[in-house]
């Protein structure tokens, strides 16, 4: 089933000025979708239209049947006075999510991710790992139905970037759908299903990585490969 379904036309932020253009994709249930691209690409103005916070934008971009999303954005942002505890307790009240369902999968989270002993501190001193990590805990007790994370893997250190890969799966058994942009392609060959690669603001190539390697001519092309051909301006597109 799809969840969320993308056919921006144009969006910018300012009028007249548009930075992206015509891109269109879906996301379905169970999915990890990449969105790839070079600095200045426009994957966080992709993924900040989807949120809905440019004003000028024209298209439609529809979460199915009201399906809920979490954000995780590329820097984690905290309430200065509230301990990663109060951020949970407080995600929780406005969720209406009850104890009962939230504080066990809090406290395993937490404990997964060496964060038990950090719950009671302010998540806005913690080391920049740590607070991905602590963003991860906050969306995933949310049980949304489509994640959308602006690079996850920047500051992970190789233990967390495994618990952040597991914590994904399970979230994919689940049914939840992922877009996740990211410049770490040898990770994102790995795990991702389909690929989106932008430039210069235009869906250059989408697809599996077959599908990726045969729009760029490299039948046995890594997704690096295709990136490259792609930022150096090079496909027949
Ligand atoms: N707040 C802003 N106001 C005006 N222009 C912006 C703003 N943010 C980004 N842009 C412009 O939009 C274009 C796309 O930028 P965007 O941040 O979407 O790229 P990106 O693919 O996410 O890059 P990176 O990999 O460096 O994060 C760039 O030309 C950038 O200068």
């Amino acid at each position: 089933m799809q969840l969320l379904n993308v056919d921006i036309k144009e969006a910018g932020y300012e009028k007249d000025n548009s930075v992206i253009h015509n891109i269109q994709f879906n996301v379905r249930e169970g999915e990890l979708i990449g969105l790839i691209g070079p600095n200045g690409a426009g994957k966080s103005t992709t993924i900040k239209t989807i949120l809905g916070l440019l004003e000028n934008m024209k298209g439609d971009v529809i979460f199915q049947q009201e399906a809920k999303y979490s954000y995780i954005p590329e820097r984690p942002i905290f309430y200065d006075e509230l301990t990663l505890w109060e951020h949970l307790d407080f995600i929780a009240a406005v969720e209406g999510i009850p104890d009962k369902e939230y504080l066990q999968q809090a406290k395993e989270l937490l404990g997964n991710y060496n964060l038990a002993d950090h719950a009671h501190e302010f998540p806005g001193k913690y080391s920049k790992g740590m607070q991905q990590k602590a963003m991860l805990i906050m969306s995933i007790i949310t049980n949304p139905d489509v994640y959308i994370i602006d690079e996850p893997f920047i500051g992970l250190d190789p233990n967390a970037m495994k618990l952040f890969l597991e914590s994904i799966q399970n979230e994919r058994r689940r049914g939840a759908g992922i877009l996740m942009s990211t410049h770490v392609l040898d990770t994102a060959e790995k795990v991702c299903d389909r690929f989106l690669i932008i430039h210069q603001g235009k869906l250059q190539a989408a697809g599996k990585l077959d599908e990726i390697r045969a729009q760029c001519n490299l039948p046995n092309g890594s997704l690096y490969d295709c990136f490259h051909l792609i930022a150096e301006g090079k496909t027949n597109e």
